[in-house]
């Protein structure tokens, strides 16, 4: 179920690369500047069908260029299944699934479970509650099949409650009050599958990845609906009304969910170190992808960018402990190849390692 084939043309400094990463871990290192996150970008873009640095095609296609191409072949049951993306410089994209034209990202999606961490990855405990959501979803896209669907025909009823709210045209009332059953319909269905997810989540978070990590002895993860779930979400609207009319938007609902870590009543971003707050984040991101394993018999891919960057021997071991509790294709980037020895030790699975320069792939 991993990437077993890859295949990179005219992507930030790489011109041409191909290689057959392993199944366990594969190592990618290289100087500074030699395309090392650029190909973990492109293993990125191959599943989200965006990049992670960048909303500007024209910034990833390589200088003097006309467009790139990614292919590569995911190995799924025994079958290899070919897939590939390409686009140009008028923005033009062109997605293949075993041959056939697709226009939608989330089949590549569905087919490679990609996530990432990069050495800001931890901003996810600092920044705003969306990052937390999208973290969330991810993991709901995957294992609970109806949510995707839920999700996107919520959010066509949220932009046009937002568009009645913003514009009033004549009988906005009328019209938002008829919209509002559906939107409430289609809520709790989110919040309810948000929920079992979360509770699946902090039981294999707690009882699985985390058993042995003192970091986590007086940790709570606390889950917020977007609304008060005590009371109906129909009389939540109706409160709000006057409050969302004048702002322009709907203040409440499945849209607002957060999540946030507690230790003793204090946020984790005002509790622990820069480098617990990474360990932490690898924990989570780990939990994620071995509950992707474990619920849909899927094998997920752990990109990370620059693994050893600000973490000391210590917590490179204890990273190392958290990564061997999940069965992902892992591809880390390191600039010397040595200085993950104390990561890939306790995971006892096989390493490969890629040197990189200068957009190639050199054989020592
Ligand atoms: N569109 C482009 N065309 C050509 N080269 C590009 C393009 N975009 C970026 N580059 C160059 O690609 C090179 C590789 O960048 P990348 O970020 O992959 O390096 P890296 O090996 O991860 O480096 P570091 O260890 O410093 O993070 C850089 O020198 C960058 O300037």
């Amino acid at each position: 179920m991993s990437l077993e084939f890859l295949t990179i043309k005219n992507f930030r400094n790489i011109e041409s690369l191909s290689f057959s990463p392993i199944e366990g871990i594969n190592l990618i290192y290289g100087e500074n500047g030699s395309g090392k996150t650029s190909l973990l970008e492109s293993i990125y873009y191959l599943s989200h069908g965006k990049s992670f640095r960048t909303s500007k095609h024209k910034n990833i296609i390589k200088k003097q260029q006309s467009k790139f191409i990614i292919h590569g072949k995911k190995s799924v049951n025994d079958l290899s299944i070919p897939v590939g993306i390409s686009k140009n410089l008028l923005g033009e994209s062109s997605l293949k699934i075993q041959g056939k034209s697709s226009q939608k990202v989330s089949d590549l999606a569905q087919l490679i479970p990609v996530q990432l961490i990069t050495p800001e990855s931890y901003s996810l405990f600092f920044g705003g509650p969306k990052e937390r959501r999208k973290f969330l979803d991810f993991g709901l896209f995957h294992v609970e099949h109806q949510f995707f669907s839920l999700w996107q025909s919520f959010n066509k009823i949220l932009k046009q409650r937002n568009a009645l709210l913003k514009q009033k045209p004549k009988n906005y009332y009328d019209e938002i009050r008829f919209w509002d059953k559906e939107f409430v319909r289609l809520s709790v269905s989110i919040n309810n599958l948000r929920l079992s997810y979360i509770n699946k989540f902090k039981q294999q978070f707690f009882d699985k990845i985390c058993v042995d990590l003192d970091l986590v002895k007086d940790l709570s993860l606390e889950f917020n609906s977007g609304w008060k779930t005590t009371n109906e979400l129909t009389d939540i609207l109706s409160e709000n009304f006057e409050r969302d009319l004048k702002q322009g938007f709907t203040s409440r609902g499945p849209h607002k969910a957060d999540f946030s870590f507690s230790i003793d009543g204090i946020s984790v971003e005002n509790y622990l170190s820069r480098g617990q707050l990474k360990l932490l984040l690898y924990a989570l991101k780990v939990t994620q992808n071995s509950l992707i394993e474990t619920e849909t018999n899927k094998q997920s891919i752990l990109l990370i960018d620059d693994l050893p960057s600000e973490l000391g021997q210590d917590t490179r071991g204890k990273v190392g402990k958290i990564l061997a509790q999940c069965d992902s294709q892992i591809f880390i980037t390191a600039i010397e190849s040595d200085s993950i020895s104390a990561v890939v030790e306790p995971m006892k699975r096989k390493l490969e390692m890629f040197h990189v320069k200068h957009g190639k792939l050199i054989t020592n």
